[in-house]
This record gives structure tokens, sequence and C-alpha cells, in this order.
């Protein structure tokens, strides 16, 4: 190819790959081109081009040896629009370094993803089981209240305090967040390639809706940061945002109004991104958990018979049961396996040309770390297609993950939350199954285990009839 440029799929004048990936699965799509052109493809959106890594080798050599050249995010004309102040996930290299650290710091004082953050979540999931119980007997469709109580344990931290599953403005929030997700990825596609579309009358590609919901998420923050700002005491921090607005006016040397302004920008961008990232991938995680439970009612079963001889019927489980739950915990693995969640991860990309494994990967092209690629090849994963938890076990029945089991991504760009989200994903669906049988609503249609790919890769609208245990026959 032309400069030592990745190979890749035939493209089309102006559009490049677009009339091949509208409509279609990418993901699909992305496990035939790397059949046919290698670990390292090139596919071009418009003009833009993207470089696509597949592969375990590939994609820990770029994220870890060469972490420190293929690190950075792309820009982008949509992201540009949304972005105020800088954040962690879509943010470049110089304000990200500052941004992530901070964060972390404060996260790890308040005890994110440390046992004593246990409480936080096992109160929540006695929530998500009364408002469950509620509902039992009918067709359900757990995606609302699972996305509260998830939604929920991040506020605690964020904003110390929690919202009621009935708060309208929380409710629509909520909604906005999980349609944003959906919508970011195909909108992002023509949007970024051909910015005059957002002239087009009717909103076609629903970017007024995305521009719309920043003002509904700006408006919540700044009002949650309002009301920290009038009761802070520097002594006494109470959640993320108290000790963040004490961290960054100790280390501030000027006190102008700009540079507050900036700060509560960042902060605003921090919250919004820790928000966001915290809620939909772990929610949906459990939404395609539920899902795989319905096709495979012989696993639910394992894990309830595993559950009620370790725990009995009563006594709710707790971290310290993880691993006297191996299959449970097997469970919750395959489901990050085969659900693949944030299949690309985040986009990656670089500030110079870059030399990989004999390419040529050029200034500013944005990077797709394919994790899917890994998640389901079939040299590492047997059979990648079915959910069986036992390969996460071994002979002897405790856990056993193989150094390329890497859905949070790896390298410095690592997802920050994965010990948060092991831990709500475990608590949340052992308390489920310990309480509830899950069934299909038409036994002779299960839903679909096709699923909508945005930023994160989401199961369609499904039901689920749901039976208390103590009622299920036996
Ligand atoms: C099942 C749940 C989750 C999955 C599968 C997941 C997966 C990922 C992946 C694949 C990335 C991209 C890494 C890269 O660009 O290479 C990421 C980034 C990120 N995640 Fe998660 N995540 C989950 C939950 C969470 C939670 C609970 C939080 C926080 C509360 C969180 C916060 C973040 C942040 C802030 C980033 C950006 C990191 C950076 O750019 O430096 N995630 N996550």
């Amino acid at each position: 190819t032309p400069n030592n440029i990745p190979m890749g799929p035939l493209t089309v004048p102006l559009l490049g790959n677009i009339p091949q990936l509208i409509g279609r699965n990418p993901l699909l799509l992305f496990r035939k081109w790397r059949k046919q052109y290698g670990d390292v493809f090139s596919v071009y959106m418009g003009s833009q081009l993207l470089i696509v890594l597949n592969g375990y080798t590939t994609i820990k050599e770029a994220l870890v040896a060469r972490g420190n050249v293929l690190s950075e995010r792309p820009h982008n004309f949509l992201l540009d629009k949304i972005k105020d102040g800088e954040g962690i996930i879509f943010a470049s290299e110089a304000s990200w370094k500052k941004q992530r650290k901070l964060a972390v710091n404060c996260l790890q004082e308040l005890g994110f993803g440390r046992n004593s953050f246990e409480i936080c979540v096992a109160d929540e999931a006695k929530i998500l089981i009364e408002l469950i119980e509620q509902n039992a007997d009918n067709a359900l469709n757990l995606k609302d209240i699972l996305t509260t109580c998830v939604a929920n344990v991040i506020c605690g931290i964020m904003f110390g305090r929690r919202f009621s599953h009935e708060d309208k403005q929380f409710l629509d929030i909520l909604a906005n967040i999980s349609e944003d997700a959906k919508n970011l990825g195909n909108t992002n596609i023509l949007i970024n390639c051909f910015p005059f579309l957002q002239y087009f009358p009717g909103d076609l590609l629903g970017t007024q809706i995305i521009l719309e919901h920043k003002q509904v998420f700006q408006k919540f923050y700044e009002g949650l940061y309002e009301s920290h700002q009038s009761t802070l005491d520097e002594n006494n921090p109470r959640d993320f945002m108290d000790l963040y607005l004490i961290k960054m006016k100790n280390n501030s040397t000027l006190s102008s109004k700009e540079e507050n302004a900036n700060i509560v920008a960042n902060l605003k961008a921090l919250v919004g991104d820790l928000f966001g990232a915290g809620t939909e991938t772990t929610s949906t995680t459990l939404l395609w958990a539920v899902l795989y439970l319905l096709h495979y009612p012989d696993v639910q079963e394992k894990c309830y018979d595993e559950i009620q001889t370790v725990l009995g019927m009563e006594r709710l489980p707790s971290l310290d049961d993880r691993s006297h739950l191996p299959y449970c915990e097997a469970t919750i693995l395959e489901t990050l396996r085969i659900a693949a969640v944030v299949p690309l991860a985040v986009p990656h990309a670089t500030t110079r040309d870059v030399y990989f494994r004999g390419f040529r990967i050029p200034k500013e092209s944005s990077i797709l770390i394919n994790l899917d690629s890994i998640l389901h090849d079939c040299d590492i994963f047997n059979d990648p297609g079915v959910f069986r938890p036992e390969r996460f076990l071994d002979s002897s029945g405790q856990v056993r993950k193989p150094k390329e089991f890497i859905p949070f991504s790896c390298g410095r760009r690592v997802c920050i939350g994965k010990k948060v989200a092991r831990m709500e994903l475990f608590i949340f669906l052992t308390t489920m199954i310990q309480k509830f049988q899950f069934l299909p609503v038409d036994p002779c249609h299960l839903p679909d285990l096709e699923g909508n790919l945005g930023l994160s890769f989401a199961p369609k609208y499904f039901q689920v009839k749901i039976v208390r245990r103590q009622d299920v026959k036996s």
C-alpha cells in the first residue's frame, strides 16, 4: 500500500469504507477483514484513516510496549462539540495524565474498589431485590431498574447521595446516557466525516439530540456542584466532588475567576466521564448476564445451586464469598468475554508518525483496539460463540483467568473502574440469582442474542419473567 500504510478493504471515492459498514455489524466485518488482511489493517471513514489492531499479541504490544506513542485520543468534530472541560476518557495526553491521577487519588481515598466500598454496593443490591420483588411474576424489562441501581452506586461515591427510582430528572439523565451511548457510534461516523450534514433539516443524524442532552447533563452537574460548593467543609470531605474541589484549591497558585471556571468545567467533565462510563457499561453487562441465563438455564441452575450450598436462602452474598462461589465468578467472566461490552475500547490515536509491526501509522490517525478479536479468538477461547463458564475453571474447579482475558483493555488507558465493576457484577448478579429465577416470557421464542453497537455493545430490548425462588416448583 502507498507509504507503508496497512492494507485494508477496497474503498469507494469520497466515502471510503462507509458503504460496507453502514447498517452492518462492524465486529463481524472486522473478523472477516482480519482473516484477509492480518492483525493490523486500515479502514477509511470518508478520507479519515482508522487503523484496526487485532489479536492479543498485537494489542498488548501496541498498548503496553508502545503505549507511550499509541495512547492519545483522536480529535473529531462531534467530540470537540460535546467536550467542555477535559475529563479523562477523551482527554488528550497532556491534561489526561493530571486528571486521571487526580481522579484515581480521590477515588482511592474514598475506598473505591476496596472492600470497604462493598457496603454501598450491598445496600443498592438490597434495593434492587425489593424493586424486582414488586414486579415479580410480570414480564419485566430489567434495564431501567439495573441502570438506576448501578448509577446510584456511582452517585454515592461522586455526590454522596442516591436518587429515587422515581426521580424524573435522574431517570431522564440515565435515559439520555443510554441513548447517547447507542447513537454516538453511528452518528459519529457520518457527522465526523461530513460535518456539513449537521445543517440538514430534521436532525437526520441525531446530532442535535446529543447536544441537547449535553445541556441537560451540564444543568444536573451544575446543581450538584453548587450545593457542594456552598456547604463545603475543607476538613471533612463527604464525597468525590468535595475531595476534588479541596485538592484543586490546595494545588492552585492562582485564584482568578478564569481558573475557577476551568476547575469547574474540568470537574463537571470528570464527573460526567465517571458517571457515564461507570453506569452504562456495568448495567449493560448485567443485562447480558440475565439474557445468557435465559438461553442457558443449566448455567443459571448451577449458579443457584452453588449459592444455596454456600449461603443458603437468607444470607446475602458478600465479597468474602467470591472465592467460595467459583462457578458464579466464572459465569461473570464468561459474560464479560462473550458480550464484550466495550468491544472496540475507546479509540486511541498518535500524535506523530509511528512505525508499528513494519507499518506506518500516520500522525493523527485513529486506532481501534479490537478487544472483540481477543475475546472471540478461537485459538484462545475454544468455541467462542458458546456461553460456557467452565472455560474459566481449572481441573479442581477454581477460577482460572487466561492472561488474554482483557475486557477492560490494558496499558496506560486501562479502565479505572475495573475493580469496582467486577465487585458490582458479583454482588448484584449473585444476589439476583439467589432470590429469583429468570425465565423467558415466551419459552418458544427466546430474546435475540444479537446486540446494538454504539459506544458500548448492548442487548436489544427484551423482557424476562421473574419467579421468586421460594415459589419455584421443584
Ligand atoms: C463492565 C464494566 C466495564 C467495562 C467492560 C469497561 C471497559 C472499559 C474499556 C475497554 C475502556 C477503554 C480503555 C482503552 O481506551 O484502552 C474503559 C475506559 C474507561 N473506563 Fe471502563 N469499563 C467498565 C466499567 C467502568 C466503571 C465502573 C468506571 C468508573 C466508575 C469506568 C471508568 C472508565 C474510565 C474513566 C475510562 C477511561 C480511561 C482513560 O482514558 O484513561 N469503567 N473501560
